[in-house]
């Protein structure tokens, strides 16, 4: 089956250093969307990816998206569409990525820079992006050249989709699906995306589940500037005081979400789901390795992987305007703006969610009885995601999984989101598969984020693996 992989295989391995070198020019690219500053490095990005596959012989279209909401004058990154292969005898196959990555600043603890790939004496390529999304994404131009260097016929048509603004909720895209899903994206016949995590470091999986995230913003302003503590301490009512009492009450230690109407909208866990678990090749020791501590909230493999995949989770990420630097400054913070999010699940409804954290956060703060002024908004939603892996698409990367790993995948769901996802299944109304490279211990987010060479190699033979074995997919 699938003849032409050993020649493939070849050739990337052939090619290894040119790939971790194209790596190493994506991450030198600090395509942080969440920061408006560096807006012109993720439209640099963008730029980059559209200029390699043009080289590779691909048609490449750079989307504009307009302004972004709530920001008027500052673009949005363009989406790079691209079409590489135009033969009616042929499958086509939608892949979906971003070029975008979180921020990250050596200060806030990274090893090395983090815009500077650096690979260790262990293959461990770090650099932020190298695993979200840079990594899989430069995967399928690189599944490309490597059939045009070893004389391969390239075996389905390949449409790319690559978006510059995932890391801040896909702003703007889900429009340019809906327009494009019966133009661009016609022919797509099943949708795959290279996005998520293996669940420890040694098993692949193929993905089939996401949930979703509402991220919120509490804004507490009281004083016209910044404070003395020592002159207006005890006499002003302070913001600072009130948004951390605020944010106490969303949470506790073990995760319990405070807020009434959140767990009475999620789905009941089935006879049929509880038995899905045992056979997840998945322990404590995995998770404690990724976390880099023992401290899990759960002590038992159930529970800790139904709290990630199919139960929500409210997350405090931070505090705009307060003091956060080294050292004992003595300052009152005049306005401080609180962010936190819900990991949303089935059958949870983003208004609905939106409605009960509101609600909830406004009487708290009236229990305050504070003379300070609160404001509570949502600033981006993406919608959680649950398919069938029972098709033609799930079957066909099962297999390159075990021709690459030697091994059958796990059916796994993730904690994490990507807005888009159900869109594309929506829109165009073809299946939508989650084919992860990196694993559980890439750090995506985090300080030291990395990229293991083996899972980058092998990573590349597996999305044109699953490409030949679509391509083998009966059409019916
Ligand atoms: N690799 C996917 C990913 O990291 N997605 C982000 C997307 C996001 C941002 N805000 C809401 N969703 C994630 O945090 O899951
Ligand atoms: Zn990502
Ligand atoms: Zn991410």
């Amino acid at each position: 089956m699938a003849p032409q992989l050993d020649g493939f295989f070849k050739q990337v391995d052939n090619d290894a250093g040119h790939y971790i070198e194209r790596l190493r020019k994506a991450v030198a690219i600090p395509s942080i969307s969440a920061e408006p500053a560096r807006r012109p490095d993720v439209v640099r990005m963008g730029e980059f990816l559209a200029d390699e596959l043009k080289a590779l012989g691909a048609s490449v279209e750079l989307r504009p998206l307009g302004d972004q909401p709530g920001h008027p004058g500052l673009e949005l990154p363009p989406v790079v569409l691209a079409r590489y292969g135009n033969d009616k005898n042929k499958r086509t196959i939608l892949v979906y990525g971003h070029y975008d990555v979180q921020p990250a600043e050596k200060s806030d603890g990274w090893a090395t820079e983090p815009f500077d790939l650096t690979v260790d004496d262990k293959g461990r390529m770090f650099g932020r992006g190298a695993t979200d999304d840079k990594g899989p994404v430069l995967g399928w131009l690189n599944a490309i050249e490597a059939h045009q260097k070893a004389g391969l016929d390239f075996p389905v048509n390949l449409l790319m989709c690559f978006e510059g603004m995932e890391e801040y909720g896909s702003e703007g895209l889900d429009d340019l699906i809906v327009a494009e899903a019966k133009k661009y994206f016609a022919d797509a016949e099943a949708v795959c995306i290279s996005d998520n995590y293996w669940l420890g470091t040694e098993k692949p999986c193929l993905t089939y589940g996401l949930r979703g995230c509402n991220y919120y913003s509490i804004e507490v302003s009281g004083p016209g500037a910044d404070l003395h503590s020592g002159v207006f301490g005890g006499t002003a009512q302070e913001p600072m005081t009130d948004l951390t009492r605020l944010l106490g009450s969303l949470v506790d230690t073990n995760g319990k979400i405070q807020i009434p109407g959140i767990m009475e909208q999620v789905s009941p866990v089935t006879p049929e789901e509880e038995s899905l678990y045992d056979n997840i090749s998945f322990t404590m020791n995995d998770i404690h390795e990724s976390l880099g501590s023992k401290t899990t909230i759960f002590d038992d493999k159930k529970s800790t992987l139904m709290a990630r995949w199919r139960f929500p989770s409210l997350s405090i990420h931070g505090i705009e305007g307060a003091f956060s630097a080294p050292g004992a400054k003595t300052v009152i913070p005049a306005k401080v703006i609180g962010k936190f999010s819900v990991r949303t699940v089935p059958n949870m409804g983003i208004e609905k969610t939106n409605q009960a954290v509101f609600k909830y956060i406004e009487e708290q703060f009236a229990k305050l009885g504070s003379k300070n002024t609160m404001k509570v908004y949502e600033q981006h939603s993406g919608k959680w995601w649950v398919a069938s892996p029972k098709h033609w698409n799930f079957s066909a990367a099962a297999k390159a999984v075990e021709r690459v790993w030697g091994t059958q995948p796990d059916f796994t769901r993730e904690g994490g989101s990507i807005p888009v996802t159900l869109t594309f299944e929506q829109a165009t109304g073809k299946n939508v598969l989650l084919l992860p490279m990196g694993s559980s211990t890439d750090g995506a987010h985090s300080i030291n984020e990395k990229l293991d060479k083996r899972n980058y190699v092998e990573g590349i033979k597996l999305l044109g693996a699953y490409l030949h074995y679509v391509a083998e997919e009966p059409k019916v």
